[in-house]
C-alpha cells in the first residue's frame, strides 16, 4: 500500500532525525577527523623513508616517528569509536522515539485503513523496516562518512603534491560509476518488487503458520498451500534476477577502481623522470593512490542498502501521517447516557453495510440485536467501540457526538466485549485489569464473579496470577470470553457492547451471567449482540437487522408477531438451542 501524496522518504528520514542531529553531526565530524588520523601513518612512513635516505640521526629519529605512529593509531581507533558510541545513541534514540509514535498514531489510524495490511505486512514495517533504520544512523552514518573522507583527503594530498598525480589517480572514477549507473539502471523498480514480495512472503507465512492446524484437521499436504508456494516462486524469481544483473556490474566496478595504479605508477615515474617530484613522494603517492578508491566500494554497497532502508521508510510515511482527530472537551454526561445512531452509512472500502440506519438504546436499558450472519451487527459494534467512523450520519451519546470525544473518553464511556477475546502475555490479573489499572483485587474478582469467571480462575492452581498468552496456560474460548467481559465490566463504562460475547457459553451459564450483571450493575446501557434465546427475551428492546437495515424494533413478543424475519429467526434459533416456544405463547403473541 503506497500513497503518493505522503513525502518523500529522505524528507521523511530528515523528520525522524531532527531531533537527533546535534549528536549524529558530532559523530560525523568526529569520523572525518578518525579518517585524517588513517592516512597520518602513510605520512611518518614517508618521514621515516626521508629520514634512512638523509643518514643523520636515523635511530632516534625512526623511535620518534613510530611513538607517533601508536598515537596515530590510538588516536584513529579512539576517535572511531567514540564517532559509534554518539551514532548508536542516537540511533537508539531515534527507534524508541518512533516506535512510540507508531503505537500512538497506530491508535489514530481507522481500522478499515488497517485492514488493507496482513498482519505480516505490519510486521514487516513496525519490526522490519524500523529496525533496519538503526543500521543507518548507527552504522552506515559513519561508515560512509568515513569512505568518502579518506579518498578525499588523499586526492587534496595528491592535489597539492602535483595535480597531475591527482588526475590519474582519479582517471577510473567516471567510468567506474558510468559502469555502475549502467548495470543498476532500472533497479529501483527491481528492488520495489523485491520489496513487495518479502512482505507478501511475511503475510502468507503468517497465514501459512496459523493455517496449520486446519491443514492437519483436513489432511492437506504443505505444498497443497498454492499460495505460499507461488509467492515463494515469485520470491526467488526475483532474487535470482537482480543476482543476474548485478554480478557482472558490480566485478566490472570493483576491477576498475582497483586499476588506478596502472595510471599513478607511469604518471609518478615520468613525473620523477621530470624532475617534477622526489622519490619518496613518489613512494607516498603510490602507497596511497593504490588503496584510495577501496572504500569507494563500501559506498557503493551502502547505497543499495540505504535504497532499501529509504523503501522502508516509505512503507513507514502513511502511519506516521495519522494525527489525532481534532476534538472538544465534551459537556458532562450522564452517568446511564443513551445511545443514539442517526442516519448512519458505512462502508468497508468501497462495499458499503450499513444504510442510514437510525436507532435508540435506551439509558440502563438492554437492547438486543439479532438478524441473519452479515447483516452488519459486528459493524454497529466496531462503530461504537470507535474502531472505524461512520461515512455518513452521527451516533450520539447522550446527544453528544462520538466524533467530538477522544479515544481515552470514549473508552470510559463504551466498552466492547467481544467474541475474539484477545489475552497479551501476563498473568489474569494484569489482563483483567488492562481498562483500569488501579482497580484493588476485591473489584476485579467481582468483575470475574458477574462474569463467572471467578470459579475457573480460583480453579486454576495459580487463580489470578495464572500465565497467559503465548508461553501461558491455555484457556478455552469460553473461558476467554469470559476474561474478555470482566475486562470490559472493569472499565465500568455506562455502556456496554456484548457482540456474541458469550456464544460459546452454554445456556445456564449465559443466564446467570446476566442476573448476575443486572443486579451488579443494574443502570449500565447495554447492547448485546446474540442469538440466544435468554437474552432475546430478556431484553426491553429487539433491534432486527438485515442486510445493513432496521427492519423492525419492539419487545420480543410484538415482535414475534409482527415481523416475519423475527419469527423466521426465532424459529432457527429456537431449533438450534433444542428449545421450542409453547403453542401458548405463539398463540399469545398471535402467530398462527
Ligand atoms: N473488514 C471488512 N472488510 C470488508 N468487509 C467486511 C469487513 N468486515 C465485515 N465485512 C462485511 O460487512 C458485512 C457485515 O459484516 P458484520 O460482521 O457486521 O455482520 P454480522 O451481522 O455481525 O454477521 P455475523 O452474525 O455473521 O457475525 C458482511 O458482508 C461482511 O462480509
Amino acid at each position: 500500500m503506497t500513497d503518493c501524496t505522503h513525502p518523500s522518504p529522505w524528507r521523511v528520514l530528515l523528520g525522524l532525525l531532527h531531533d537527533e542531529r546535534g549528536p549524529l553531526l558530532a559523530a560525523v565530524s568526529v569520523t572525518a577527523v578518525a579518517a585524517l588520523f588513517e592516512l597520518l601513518p602513510y605520512w611518518l612512513l614517508y618521514q621515516s623513508i626521508v629520514l634512512v635516505l638523509s643518514g643523520t640521526q636515523v635511530a632516534d629519529g625512526l623511535l620518534r616517528l613510530a611513538g607517533w605512529m601508536a598515537v596515530a593509531l590510538v588516536a584513529k581507533y579512539g576517535l572511531y569509536s567514540f564517532a559509534y558510541y554518539l551514532s548508536h545513541r542516537a540511533a537508539y534514540q531515534v527507534l524508541a522515539n518512533l516506535r512510540r509514535d507508531l503505537a500512538r498514531r497506530l491508535v489514530w489510524a481507522p481500522l478499515t485503513w488497517l485492514q488493507g495490511y496482513s498482519s505480516g505486512e505490519l510486521k514487516k514495517i513496525i519490526m522490519q523496516d524500523v529496525e533496519r533504520l538503526e543500521q543507518f544512523i548507527a552504522h552506515h552514518s559513519v561508515e560512509c562518512m568515513a569512505a568518502l573522507a579518506g579518498p578525499l583527503f588523499v586526492a587534496l594530498f595528491l592535489l597539492w603534491l602535483d595535480w597531475r598525480l591527482a588526475l590519474a589517480a582519479l582517471a577510473v572514477v567516471p567510468l567506474a560509476a558510468q559502469t555502475q549507473c549502467l548495470f543498476m539502471r532500472g533497479m529501483g523498480d527491481r528492488i520495489g518488487d523485491f520489496d513487495q514480495a518479502v512482505g507478501e512472503l511475511s503475510g502468507t507465512t503468517v497465514e501459512y503458520v496459523r493455517n496449520i492446524p486446519v491443514m492437519k484437521a483436513f489432511r492437506q499436504e504443505a505444498g497443497s498451500f498454492l499460495r505460499m508456494r507461488s509467492v515463494l516462486d515469485r520470491y526467488q524469481g526475483l532474487v535470482t534476477a537482480v543476482i543476474r544483473r548485478t554480478i557482472p556490474g558490480w566485478s566490472v566496478f570493483t576491477v576498475l577502481l582497483s586499476a588506478n595504479i596502472f595510471f599513478i605508477l607511469p604518471t609518478g615515474v615520468w613525473l620523477v623522470g621530470q624532475g617534477a617530484l622526489s622519490l619518496p613522494d613518489l613512494i607516498l603517492a603510490v602507497m596511497l593512490g593504490t588503496g584510495m578508491l577501496k572504500p569507494l566500494f563500501k559506498v557503493a554497497r551502502l547505497s543499495s542498502e540505504i535504497r532499501e532502508i529509504l523503501g522502508g521508510v516509505r512503507r513507514i510515511a502513511p502511519f506516521l501521517a495519522w494525527s489525532p482527530p481534532d476534538r472538544r472537551s465534551p459537556a458532562a454526561l450522564a452517568a446511564t447516557p443513551g445511545v443514539s445512531f442517526d442516519a448512519i452509512s458505512f462502508a468497508y472500502d468501497d462495499t458499503p453495510v450499513l444504510h442510514d440506519l437510525s436507532f435508540e438504546l435506551p439509558p440502563g436499558k438492554l437492547t438486543a440485536m439479532v438478524g441473519p450472519s452479515g447483516a452488519g451487527k459486528s459493524t454497529v459494534a466496531h462503530l461504537l467501540g470507535g474502531l472505524a467512523r461512520p461515512q455518513q450520519g452521527t451516533i450520539r451519546l447522550d446527544g453528544i457526538s462520538l466524533d467530538t470525544l477522544d479515544e481515552a473518553q470514549r473508552a470510559s464511556l463504551v466498552s466492547v466485549a467481544t467474541q475474539e477475546a484477545f489475552l497479551f502475555r501476563g498473568t489474569l490479573m494484569e489482563n483483567l485489569k488492562l481498562a483500569c489499572p488501579e482497580a484493588d483485587e476485591a473489584t476485579v474478582r467481582q468483575a470475574a464473579r458477574v462474569a463467572q469467571a471467578d470459579a475457573f480462575i480460583s480453579a486454576l492452581p495459580e487463580g489470578y496470577d495464572t500465565r497467559v498468552g503465548e508461553r501461558g496456560v491455555r484457556l478455552s474460548g469460553g473461558e476467554r470470553q469470559r476474561i474478555a467481559i470482566a475486562r470490559a465490566l472493569l472499565a465500568d463504562s455506562p455502556v456496554l457492547v456484548l457482540d456474541e460475547a458469550t456464544a460459546f457459553a452454554d445456556s445456564l451459564t449465559e443466564r446467570a451471567f446476566y442476573k448476575a450483571l443486572h443486579e451488579a450493575y443494574p443502570h449500565k446501557t447495554l447492547l448485546v449482540i446474540a442469538h440466544r434465546l435468554y437474552t432475546i427475551e430478556q431484553a426491553d428492546q429487539v433491534l432486527v437487522m438485515e442486510s445493513g437495515r432496521l427492519v423492525d424494533a419492539g419487545r420480543h413478543v410484538e415482535l414475534l408477531a409482527r415481523c416475519e424475519l423475527y419469527r423466521r429467526l426465532w424459529h432457527r434459533q429456537s431449533v438450534g438451542e433444542s428449545w421450542t416456544i409453547g403453542e401458548e405463547e405463539l398463540l399469545d403473541a398471535g402467530v398462527s
